[in-house]
């Protein structure tokens, strides 16, 4: 095991201060291949005291330097794309192809589209006669940063890229489960000579350096994507110090059929929203709602689908589906799906976990999984299992499939089939969800609110809301005499 991460701090490398690692492990083969720094509260206030240092001169410059700087570890970043989607490929065992078309790709698309933003980001007026009001928008300071393991570098660079667009500088914390190519990019921003302690990454455990970070009273705001339950701890620690957060937290997102659902990319999309990463993305749908008279043919067909799906080895281009991201989380999916069992479901397809044959032979494969017969109340349609396990249920009317939609304490997003407009506009006002998609899922346009209502978050990413999340208002009026 020759790989060893470092943190990025003050635009240097450095290792944990007590000398702690953390094994980092590929999931393909359930190996572990690199070590992260184990990081600790020194170390984060280290990072931040760097963050501070480099505030003034980074907040003053002119939003188009800002903005060039950006541009910069983009096109590092994009020059790399290879690499980089390899490494991403290994740490998280997505399909390579995967993290070539979509991960790295919408990495270096955020960091463009904020650095393009920097520059457009105005303030408000408001005149009256003999007063005029205007609206600063000022860098908070120094912010955090807190990203999951299952989008590595998409989410990380979604964070951090609209903060130091606003003006304020970063200490990021990737997932420990995934640390490598936010440590890569680390190395890259120290190559492009970034700024130094503008953006700072510090590895290690969530209890403790993500921990850290929260509490730390120099960080003027957390923004944090993961699990319901540590989104909910974060924003316990911060109401004490009255820190601004953003949480965009777990779903339990619906996919509505109706019968005279388009059909062309109908089963084509649902199969990719179900198990794309595995089922590993927050936005995944993994609640099948078909209109009961489509019910049959939907089910036969998607379950087809779901068959004909690859599971294996990452790096061969055959392979749809990869591995789970971890023992723990293997063992986790893996209780789901016997739960479903328990709770009375049939299992079609899947259900058990698969073992490749040659290199990823001890690798946290799960087979795609296809589960019907179980109600709206129970833990398997309740709860988020984030992994290849969806679940299908009949609906007679639209007011029912509503009900259906609703009937979780989630609601990020919601995918919706139907060629009645009416319908679509009727179901989409009254979803509990952030996010609806007509006709198509995860059909992304950076300028768009994303974020979720009920367990799923607290506030919204994207656009002008991320610059708003990272700037502090200021209103001055003036009287005109
Ligand atoms: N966006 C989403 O919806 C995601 C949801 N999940 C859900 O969460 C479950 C658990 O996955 P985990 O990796 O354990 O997610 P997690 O929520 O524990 O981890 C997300 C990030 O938060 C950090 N963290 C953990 N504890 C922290 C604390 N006390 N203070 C500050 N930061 C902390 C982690 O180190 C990681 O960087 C998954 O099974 C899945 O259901 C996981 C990843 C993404
Ligand atoms: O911004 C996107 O396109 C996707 C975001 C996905 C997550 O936040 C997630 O899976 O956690």
């Amino acid at each position: 095991m020759s790989l060893r991460l470092s943190h990025l701090i003050g635009g240097q490398a450095v290792t944990a201060t007590r000398g702690a690692w953390l094994d980092v492990f590929e999931p393909a083969t359930g190996q572990a291949y690199a070590q992260c720094p184990d990081g600790d509260a020194d170390d984060v206030a280290a990072a931040v005291a760097a963050a501070r240092q480099a505030f003034p001169a980074w907040s003053a410059l002119p939003a188009s330097d800002r903005a060039a700087w950006i541009e910069r570890l983009a096109d590092a970043l994009e020059a790399r794309l290879d690499e980089f989607a390899a490494a991403e490929s290994r740490d998280v065992g997505k399909p390579l192809a995967l993290a070539r078309n979509l991960d790295i790709p919408r990495a270096v698309s955020n960091l463009r589209f904020f650095a393009a933003a920097a520059t457009q980001f105005a303030s408000e007026s408001h005149s009256a006669p003999g007063i005029v009001n205007y609206t600063l928008r000022q860098p908070l300071g120094v912010v955090g940063v807190i990203s999951p393991w299952n989008l590595p570098l998409y989410l990380f660079t979604w964070k951090f890229a609209p903060a130091l667009a606003a003006g304020n500088c970063v200490v990021g914390k990737p997932s420990e489960v995934t640390p490598v190519t936010a440590w890569m990019l680390g190395e890259v921003a120290r190559e492009i000579g970034f700024p130094p302690g503008v953006f700072n990454i510090v590895q290690g455990r969530g209890a403790a350096v993500g921990q850290a970070l929260v509490d730390h009273p120099q960080v003027k705001a957390i923004s944090f994507t993961g699990s319901t339950a540590v989104g909910t701890r974060i924003a316990e620690s911060c109401a004490r110090s009255l820190k601004k957060t953003s949480l965009e937290l777990g779903g339990k997102n619906p996919t509505l059929v109706f019968a005279d659902a388009p059909k062309a990319k109908l089963l084509d999309t649902v199969v990719r929203s179900a198990f794309l990463n595995s089922g590993q993305i927050c936005l995944c749908g993994s609640r099948l709602l078909v209109e009961r008279g489509y019910y049959g043919e939907f089910r036969d067909a998607l379950v087809a689908r779901a068959k004909a799906l690859v599971v294996g080895d990452p790096q061969d281009p055959a392979t749809t589906t990869g591995p789970v991201v971890s023992k723990p989380h293997f063992d986790k999916v893996m209780a789901c799906i016997a739960l479903a069992k328990a709770e009375g479901g049939r299992v079609l397809c899947g259900g058990d976990a698969v073992q490749p044959a040659g290199r990823c032979a001890d690798g946290w494969f799960i087979a795609p999984t296809v589960i019907e017969g179980l109600g709206p109340d129970c833990r398997t349609n309740t709860e988020e299992i984030f992994g290849p396990v969806v679940t299908l249920q009949a609906f007679d009317t639209e007011d029912e499939a509503l009900a259906l939609a609703n009937a979780v304490p989630y609601g990020l997003a919601a995918s919706l089939w139907t060629s009645d407009l009416g319908r679509a506009h009727r179901l989409a006002d009254r979803i509990e969800a952030g996010v609806v998609w007509v006709n198509t899922w995860m059909n992304r346009d950076l300028r768009t609110p994303f974020g979720g209502v009920k367990q799923s978050g607290l506030g919204r990413e994207g656009g002008w809301e991320a610059l708003r999340f990272f700037t502090e208002a200021k209103n001055v009026t003036i009287d005109l005499g």
